[in-house]
């Protein structure tokens, strides 16, 4: 047999002998071909609200269920972090690690942007997640508190001999895995008792129980042909179908109304499934820029603007435009439509509405909507399209992957822009076209008097 299909039977048996209990319906598969690793297919239909698998909650990974000393436990205060530490220590317990056989079927190499070199970098060109991968500041967090952690407890960690470098490499990956498997687990439903429970309440502030879910982190996600969802219970958590599924079709999960970008930085894939939450993030900076030169608001102006903005609470450092036509999020939202009127208003008007302590309200006015046509044009100079540059011939099977999949977040991004600016340039005209009718009806008004 194959290595991956060993380590997927040895998976299966291994949560068989830790009390999971999983329908003869569904199957872990191969789903390689299709560029998805592991996935659960159906073998049979199943209906809507059927039990599809239950895991105890004693075999979810968290930093609680880990053979961590209580003393490192005591320690680890941050739920990221500790995750992370009780994964590097699991892993390193090697066959005496209760959580071997699910190690065997987690990654080990991703395509998370974290992994992306400079030059594949530059692929994403334009699109704000470039800003978001926190490579620095997650090695930053690692030196700091796990790399004192493992050196003091150097023992418990079986990590005496291994490099800080290779430590680090080790934080790296545990993270992603936790970035692209890990769940948030949520208290129990229908438990009156866990309800009222302080610990559960403090925990859930705090986010304390991120747990890795076996089997339930098999499934794939897809935001369209999302049919099945975990549910909390006391001891367990059970994957439950939400709608019928046919025998073959595959079981997926949701991650969520995540931009492409945001899909492609956690889980390191990409699908047009998610293209539908594809925002552009505008800078506040660019608004600003295009505020002194589309309005011609004095610099001064704008600045004593955005003081007022920001004791009014009423001020971020950037904002998202999103598709038009999305049911939950407004293309515009309603803080940038405050942001842009407030920084074009007359400074006499200004000067009125920081009087009473009064904001502008969201309709986009006629200047307003200049500024936002710069914005986005500016905006659409900058993301590059380059999955049509000849260098592709010559990269190898995984930077050609990584390229078409930055082009495919750029032309996310690029639709996004597109559509502000036919929204804006109709918004410009109806505008226009209210203004000269309020003239026309006024001057007809005019001549009906003088008659
Ligand atoms: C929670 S795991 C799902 C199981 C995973 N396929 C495996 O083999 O371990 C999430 C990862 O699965 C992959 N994935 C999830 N949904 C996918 C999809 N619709 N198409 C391709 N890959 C997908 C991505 O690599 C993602 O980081």
């Amino acid at each position: 047999m194959e290595d991956f299909d060993e380590a997927s039977t040895s998976f299966i048996s291994w949560l068989h002998s830790n009390n999971t209990t999983i329908s003869d319906k569904i199957e872990l598969a191969d789903l390689r071909q299709h560029g998805a690793g592991r996935g659960v297919l159906s073998k049979e239909d199943i209906a809507d609200d059927e039990e599809l698998f239950s895991i105890p909650r004693s075999s979810i990974l968290t930093i609680q269920t880990s053979n961590l000393s209580a003393a490192i436990k005591a320690k680890l205060d941050d739920p990221w972090i500790g995750l992370i530490a009780a994964m590097v220590f699991e892993h390193q317990q090697g066959p005496e690690s209760k959580w071997k056989p699910y190690f065997d079927v987690l990654p080990t190499t991703f395509d998370t942007l974290m992994f992306w070199s400079e030059e594949e970098l530059k692929w994403l060109q334009g699109s704000a997640v470039v800003t978001k991968i926190g490579k620095e500041s997650a090695d930053a967090s690692f030196k700091d508190q796990i790399l004192p952690l493992v050196r003091s407890h150097a023992d418990d960690f079986r990590l005496a001999s291994v490099s800080d470098e290779d430590v680090l490499e080790l934080c790296h990956r545990m993270g992603s895995t936790i970035m692209a498997y890990a769940f948030d687990l949520e208290k129990p439903s229908n438990d009156e008792q866990a309800q009222g429970n302080e610990e559960w309440e403090e925990d859930e502030e705090e986010n304390l129980h991120k747990g890795m879910v076996p089997l339930a982190d098999m499934l794939n996600a897809d935001a369209d042909r999302n049919n099945a969802k975990l549910f909390y219970e006391e001891d367990k958590v059970i994957m439950k179908s939400i709608r019928a599924i046919k025998s073959g079709e595959e079981i997926f999960n949701d991650y969520g109304p995540l931009p492409t970008a945001d899909v492609l930085r956690r889980y390191g894939y990409t699908t047009p499934n998610y293209a539908q939450y594809d925002v552009v993030e505008i800078p506040l900076h660019d608004i600003k820029s295009a505020a002194r030169i589309q309005a011609k608001t004095k610099e001064a102006q704008v600045e004593g603007r955005l003081q007022y903005l920001e004791t009014e609470d009423a001020l971020d450092d950037a904002y998202d435009v999103a598709r038009s036509g999305q049911e939950e999020v407004p293309q515009f939202s309603d803080e940038l439509c405050v942001l842009v009127n407030t920084l074009t208003l007359p400074q006499g008007e200004f000067e009125q509405f920081k009087k009473r302590s009064k904001l502008p309200k969201p309709t986009l006015s006629a200047a307003a909507i200049a500024v936002l046509i710069a914005v986005v044009q500016t905006r659409q100079t900058q993301h590059q399209d380059s999955s049509d540059d000849a260098s592709a011939m010559e990269l190898d099977g995984q930077s050609a992957r990584r390229k078409s999949m930055a082009a495919q977040v750029i032309k996310g991004e690029v639709n996004v822009l597109q559509e502000a600016l036919d929204a804006l340039r109709t918004m410009s005209s109806n505008t226009a076209n209210d203004k000269r009718k309020a003239t026309d009806d006024s001057l007809s008004t005019t001549k009906k008097h003088k008659r």
